[in-house]
């Protein structure tokens, strides 16, 4: 039987006095899209951190396909959250890109150096950016540097995908074109994913389930199983109301505490 992309058992992660979950189990299988949704400093970005093996829990265990995290033969791809890169930056997309395979044995000589140019010529492709691949990549712009950073991530022909919020700081036309890519990513070589993000709606229709963290609560489910008027109401341990309208979801209520309905995200580090 194929062991889960990933499963989290009985995980606690605290920094000092300070839990930021506890009794966390998680499993998601091979061409699952879960999302992870919460408000600032929930813990979302040091789950990652956990799974790709930077960050010890303080208890519980972790697998990556069977596996402890941080192992050189898994094949993990990930998308950090964005920085917009220095504009004297003379690093070209197609070097940037080539940086998703180090690590990867390609054998000595030419015929290496050709099966890794064709691996990022591929990638490259497959979001359409080969038009601005030889372009230093601080003179792009953050849709174009977003999308290079999706193909770093998916050289590597990863099984499993982190993604810590990759649509911040690009229009709606970009969010979905990169939610797309990496929607059809998991559905054609059935990479699970593992998606953080603030804004549940550009990827509601790819997402099969949510994790939601909140001051050290947290609910997993299929989106309409968590992202309701009860569960969040009990999660924020305050009145939150959920609407659905026109096949999204707003959140309304403890607007210190939610960040669906804030914008800032959306612009803060746009370049
Ligand atoms: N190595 C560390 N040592 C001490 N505290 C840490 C460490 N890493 C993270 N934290 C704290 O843990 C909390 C959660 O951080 P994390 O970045 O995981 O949250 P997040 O949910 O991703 O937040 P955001 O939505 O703002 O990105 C923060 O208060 C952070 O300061």
């Amino acid at each position: 039987m194929t062991p889960p992309a990933i499963e989290v058992t009985g995980a606690r992660l605290a920094f000092g006095p300070r839990t930021l979950w506890s009794g966390l189990d998680l499993v998601v299988e091979p061409g699952e899209f879960v999302a992870v949704l919460g408000p600032n400093g929930s813990g979302k970005t040091s789950l990652l951190r956990v799974l790709l093996g930077l960050q010890p829990l303080t208890e519980g265990s972790v697998r990556l396909a069977g596996r402890p995290p941080g192992r050189a033969n898994h094949r993990v791809g990930y998308i950090p959250q964005q920085r917009v890169l220095d504009e004297g930056l003379a690093l070209r997309g197609t070097d940037l890109v080539g940086l998703g395979l180090d690590g990867h044995r390609w054998g000595p000589g030419l015929l290496g150096m050709a099966r890794r140019r064709r691996r990022v010529a591929e990638a490259l492709d497959a979001v359409g950016a080969q038009s601005y691949a030889k372009a230093p990549v601080g003179t792009l712009s953050g849709g174009e540097q977003q999308r290079l950073r999706v193909a770093q991530s998916l050289v590597g022909d990863p099984e499993v995908l982190f993604c810590d919020e990759p649509l911040l700081s690009l229009d709606i036309a970009h969010q979905r074109a990169v939610s797309e890519l990496i929607d059809a990513r998991r559905r054609s070589a059935n990479t699970a994913v593992l998606f953080v993000t603030h804004e549940i709606n550009p990827i509601l229709s790819y997402v099969d389930k949510v994790l939601y963290l909140v001051n050290g609560a947290f609910r997993i489910g299929a989106p309409d199983e968590v992202m309701n008027s009860t569960v969040l109401s009990e999660l924020y341990a305050t009145r939150v109301e959920v609407f659905r309208v026109g096949g999204q979801i707003h959140v309304a209520g403890a607007q210190s505490a939610l960040c669906e309905d804030e914008p800032h995200h959306v612009d803060e580090r746009a370049s």
